[in-house]
């Protein structure tokens, strides 16, 4: 399997049974014995790591043809989540917001059973409430989201559009994407969402410069965050908002030990936009950091 992996990802045998396996973002160790294989991934943040574990278990998989396997991951030593607020105010607000509903919630738990661990990246109730909020009162018709996932946070921002409203939608995984259609058809609102396989900066860059959409929302792969807001203003009404998840990367973008390309990214893109003069800009504690920049 490691050879096989050598398309995909730079591969080293460090002995029998053993090697790693190196992608951009994280990397795999896997040992072998007669019963089991051990892995041990790690990632410049929990996007990544849930990528790397995904990776690895469909090769597995894929490759367990002869017998039944079944891939174990247990939870990262420290994982994205930022505690900003103490635990009890956090349950408090929570436990204060409009409830997400039937189908929200119906959508998240099928998101935990389909996807395990790769759940972790869906918006929280409490945030996708944030984004209606943030939809209905900026009067927004014209929406486009990067990173779709299984559609939780694109269903938030679509219900809140009126009824000729549309929310372009970018991810490059159908198999995740695949799972948010009939849920957004239950919604009502299927037929103003376009969804767009492919990488998102494609798809960017395929659409006219001009100013045609009055809310974005950024939440995919990090490295890019530069990119997309790049793309993402010019092509921004004045008034318009734009929205962009993670900021904080579990705290990290403070920390100057992480100096890989995402976490680089990310500084970047938030000490642009905090001198942007095109834009206003509020940086919000709220989950791991959401920035709200208005085109002037
Ligand atoms: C954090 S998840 C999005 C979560 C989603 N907003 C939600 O609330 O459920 C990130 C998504 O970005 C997608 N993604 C990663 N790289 C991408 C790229 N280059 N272009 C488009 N989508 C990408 C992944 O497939 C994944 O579905």
């Amino acid at each position: 399997m490691i050879s096989h992996m050598g398309h995909k990802a730079d591969v080293e045998h460090t002995g029998a049974g053993r090697g790693t396996i190196t992608f951009r973002s994280g990397a795999c160790s896997l040992a072998s014995s007669q019963r089991e294989l051990v892995l041990i991934a790690a990632a410049v943040d929990l996007d990544s790591l849930i990528g790397v574990q995904d990776v690895i278990t469909r090769h597995l998989l894929r490759f367990a043809t002869q017998e039944e396997i079944r891939v174990d991951w247990t939870d990262p030593g420290s994982g994205d989540a930022l505690e900003i607020v103490a635990p009890a105010v956090d349950d408090y607000l929570r436990a204060h917001c409009t409830p997400a509903g039937e189908l929200l919630t119906e959508l998240a738990e099928t998101t935990r059973e389909a996807t395990g661990r790769a759940a972790g990246m869906q918006v929280t109730a409490d945030e996708g409430a944030l984004l209606e909020m943030l939809v209905r009162l900026s009067g927004a018709r014209r929406a486009i989201e990067i990173g779709v996932f299984t559609g939780y946070s694109s269903l938030c921002i679509a219900r809140a559009l009126p009824a000729d409203g549309y929310l372009l939608a970018c991810d490059v995984s159908s198999e995740w994407t695949s799972i948010a259609r009939p849920y957004w058809r239950r919604a009502g609102v299927d037929d103003r969402i376009d969804l767009r396989i492919g990488p998102a900066l494609d798809t960017l860059r395929a659409l006219p410069e001009e100013p045609a959409f009055d809310f974005a929302f950024i939440d995919a792969d990090k490295g890019n965050y530069p990119r997309y807001y790049e793309e993402i203003v010019p092509r921004l009404a004045s008034g318009g908002l734009l929205v962009l998840d993670n900021v904080f990367l579990g705290g990290r973008v403070l920390d100057p030990a992480f100096q890989d390309d995402d976490h680089q990214a990310m500084r970047r893109v938030n000490k642009a936009l905090s001198r942007d003069g095109r834009l206003d800009v509020v940086m919000l504690p709220v989950r791991d950091g959401v920035t709200l920049a208005r085109k002037r």
